[in-house]
């Protein structure tokens, strides 16, 4: 099936701002945001509830079910701290947003983590776990990594992205 607008990615540590990113590539763009843990809530697509770590346990089939027949048709971003489950052939672009140390400390600390998800999230961001996992899943040209450390750096990425978003219907004989 061809897809009249892109399937994007937005991924990254929890906190380095991918629904602020996708919320507002949303309302610019028209594209649908997939909020993969509302999705998991809202449709159970869980094994329980982790209370260490204060998440949900993903049943990744479930949740590719879930959201199977409207990423087939295009045009959705996708909003996830994870991104290698979904197949090469539904993801257009990946974008990895990362952010400096210090900053995802304040934005964690406000939010109240617990201490053990805290730690390991700051120890993820400074290993690039997310960026490696993207790299890995995904054809080297389709990622892209983007600062996410000020109101300014979210404005500029979401015009790269939006940009690109134009450039691909162009390339994909889709009018505007
Ligand atoms: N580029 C940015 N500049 C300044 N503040 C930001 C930026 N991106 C996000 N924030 C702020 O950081 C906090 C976390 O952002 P957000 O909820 O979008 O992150 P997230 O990656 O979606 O987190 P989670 O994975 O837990 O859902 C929010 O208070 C948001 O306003």
């Amino acid at each position: 099936m061809s897809r009249s607008a892109p399937n994007i990615i937005i991924t990254g540590t929890p906190g380095v701002g991918k629904t602020s990113h996708c919320e507002q590539l949303a309302e610019r763009t028209g594209l649908k945001h997939i909020s993969v843990n509302q999705v998991v809530k809202e449709k159970e697509c869980h094994e329980g509830w982790d209370e260490e770590f204060q998440s949900w346990i993903v049943d990744e089939d479930k949740l590719l079910d879930a959201i199977e027949d409207e990423v087939k048709r295009g045009g959705c971003i996708i909003d996830w701290h994870a991104c290698d489950l979904f197949p090469k052939s539904w993801i257009d672009l990946v974008v990895v947003l990362r952010v400096d140390t210090e900053t995802l400390y304040d934005r964690l600390t406000e939010r109240k983590y617990p201490e053990v998800k805290m730690q390991e999230n700051i120890d993820s961001e400074i290993m690039e776990v997310l960026l490696q996992e993207a790299r890995d899943a995904y054809d080297e040209e389709i990622v892209v990594e983007l600062q996410s450390n000020t109101a300014e750096q979210l404005d500029t990425n979401l015009d790269r992205i939006e940009a690109w978003i134009g450039q691909w219907k162009e390339n994909n004989g889709v009018s505007t």
